[in-house]
C-alpha cells in the first residue's frame, strides 16, 4: 500500500457532483500535481484529504491509517495535513513570525531561529516579520502561508496555487525551492495548479482531472508525449493532432512520413505531435525544392512573443492524407525562435523530429 491511497470518492453539493469517484495513490515523499479546468473539483479533493469536510463515500488512507471511511471521518487537526490554502488564510491579528511560527511549540528549541530560516527559505526579508499580515502583498502572504504549513512538519502538505501570486520570474525560482525543501524533508506533497508547465516540472506524478474525475494519471512525461484523448493533450499544452494512416512503426499524414510510438497499430487513426517537434526553416518559393516529402507551407499568421514566436501555416503540399477532408484548410499552429519570427506570406521548410504520438 502506498503512503497516500485514496479511493472511490466521491462529494455532491446539491445536485453538483463535485467529486465523481477519485482513486489515487501517493509514494512516500513524492510529489502530484493535480491539473484541470475550473470548477471541475480540485480544491473539494484537497478540503476532503486536509479533513475539512467529509466524503460521501469513499477512502482517505494515510500511512496505513484510514482518516475518512464514507462519513466517518478523522477531525481536520488530528490528520498531520499541512494545507495551503489559494488566498494564504493568514491569522490577521498576528505578526508575520507568530503567524510563521503558528503550528510549533510555544517553547520550541531556537523557535525565533526557525522562523528566521523558514522565512529566509521562502524568500521574505527578515524585516517584514514584525509586520501584520495586511502590511504584505498578496504574493508575500502565499509565502509566509507556506512558511507556516512547513513549520508545522506536516505528514502530508496540499498547496492550492501557492504560487498564484507570484510573478513569473519569482513563481519559477519559488517553486524550484520549495520543491527543494519538500524534497529534503521528505514530505509528500499534493499541488494544485492551473499551470501546465508548473505541473509537469514540479511534480513526479501528474493527475488532469475533467468534471470531478480523473482522465489521466501518470508521469509527465507520459500524460505530454502519450496523452489519453485531446482533452488532456491539449489541457498541457499546445497540440498538433492529424489524421494518419499508421502501419510498422510510421504514419503517413499532411506532414509526411513519421515515426510514431506504436509498432503495433495498422489502422487509420490521430495522431498527435507537440508544435516544438516540427522545425521551422525559412526558405522561398524558389528554394520550393527537396527530397521526396520535403513539406513546404506558407505562413498565414505570425506572433512575436519574446523569446518564441508563433505562427500559423497553411500546407502546400499534401502527401495525400487518409482524411484530406478532415484536414481542410485548417492551419497549423507551429513555434520557433522568436529572433527569426517569420512574415505573413513567407514560405517555410517542415521537418518533424522525434515520434507522434497514436491516439488509442
Ligand atoms: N460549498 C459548496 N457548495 C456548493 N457547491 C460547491 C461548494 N464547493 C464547491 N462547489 C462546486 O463543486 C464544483 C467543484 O468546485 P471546486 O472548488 O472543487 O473546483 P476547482 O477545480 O478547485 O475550481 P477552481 O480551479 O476554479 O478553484 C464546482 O461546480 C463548485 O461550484
Amino acid at each position: 500500500m502506498s503512503f497516500l491511497e485514496i479511493s472511490g470518492l466521491t462529494k455532491h453539493y446539491g445536485p453538483v457532483a463535485a467529486l465523481a469517484g477519485i482513486d489515487l495513490s501517493a509514494a512516500s515523499g513524492s510529489r502530484t500535481a493535480i491539473v484541470g479546468p475550473s470548477g471541475c473539483g480540485k480544491t473539494t479533493l484537497l478540503r476532503l484529504i486536509a479533513g475539512f469536510e467529509a466524503p460521501d463515500q469513499g477512502r482517505v488512507v494515510l500511512d496505513g491509517q484510514v482518516l475518512a471511511n464514507g462519513g466517518h471521518a478523522v477531525p481536520a487537526h488530528r490528520r498531520g495535513i499541512g494545507l495551503v490554502a489559494q488566498d494564504g488564510a493568514l491569522f490577521p491579528h498576528l505578526s508575520i513570525a507568530d503567524n510563521i511560527g503558528f503550528g510549533m511549540a510555544r517553547g520550541e528549541d531556537q523557535r525565533p531561529e526557525r522562523i528566521a530560516e523558514l522565512a529566509y527559505t521562502v524568500g521574505l526579508d527578515k524585516a517584514i516579520l514584525k509586520r501584520r499580515p495586511h502590511q504584505l502583498s498578496g504574493g508575500q502572504q502565499q509565502r509566509v502561508a507556506l512558511a507556516r504549513a512547513m513549520a508545522m512538519k506536516p505528514r502530508l502538505m496540499l498547496l492550492d496555487e501557492p504560487f498564484s501570486a507570484l510573478d513569473t520570474g519569482l513563481r519559477a525560482s519559488m517553486r524550484k525551492a520549495v520543491a527543494e525543501l519538500l524534497e529534503a524533508a521528505g514530505i509528500t506533497t499534493i499541488l494544485v495548479t492551473h499551470d501546465q508547465a508548473e505541473a509537469l516540472s514540479f511534480a513526479s506524478q501528474v493527475a488532469v482531472m475533467r468534471d470531478g474525475k480523473f482522465s489521466q494519471v501518470g508521469t509527465p512525461r507520459e500524460l505530454y508525449l502519450q496523452p489519453k484523448d485531446r482533452m488532456v493533450a491539449e489541457f498541457l499544452g499546445d497540440a498538433i493532432i492529424l489524421p494518419a494512416k499508421v502501419s510498422g512503426g510510421f504514419a503517413t499524414s499532411s506532414l509526411g512520413r513519421i515515426a510514431v510510438d506504436s509498432k503495433e497499430r495498422r489502422d487509420i487513426a490521430r495522431i498527435m505531435l507537440r508544435p516544438e517537434q516540427v522545425q521551422v526553416n525559412r526558405t522561398s518559393r524558389e528554394g520550393m525544392s527537396g527530397p521526396p516529402g520535403t513539406i513546404f507551407a506558407e505562413v498565414t499568421d505570425s506572433e512575436f512573443a519574446g523569446s518564441m514566436c508563433t505562427i500559423a501555416v497553411r500546407l502546400l503540399n499534401n502527401p495525400d492524407p487518409p482524411d484530406a477532408a478532415a484536414i481542410g484548410n485548417t492551419p497549423l499552429i507551429l513555434r520557433k525562435p522568436g529572433i527569426d519570427t517569420p512574415a505573413v506570406g513567407e514560405i517555410v521548410r517542415l521537418t518533424v523530429s522525434g515520434k507522434a504520438h497514436v491516439f488509442a
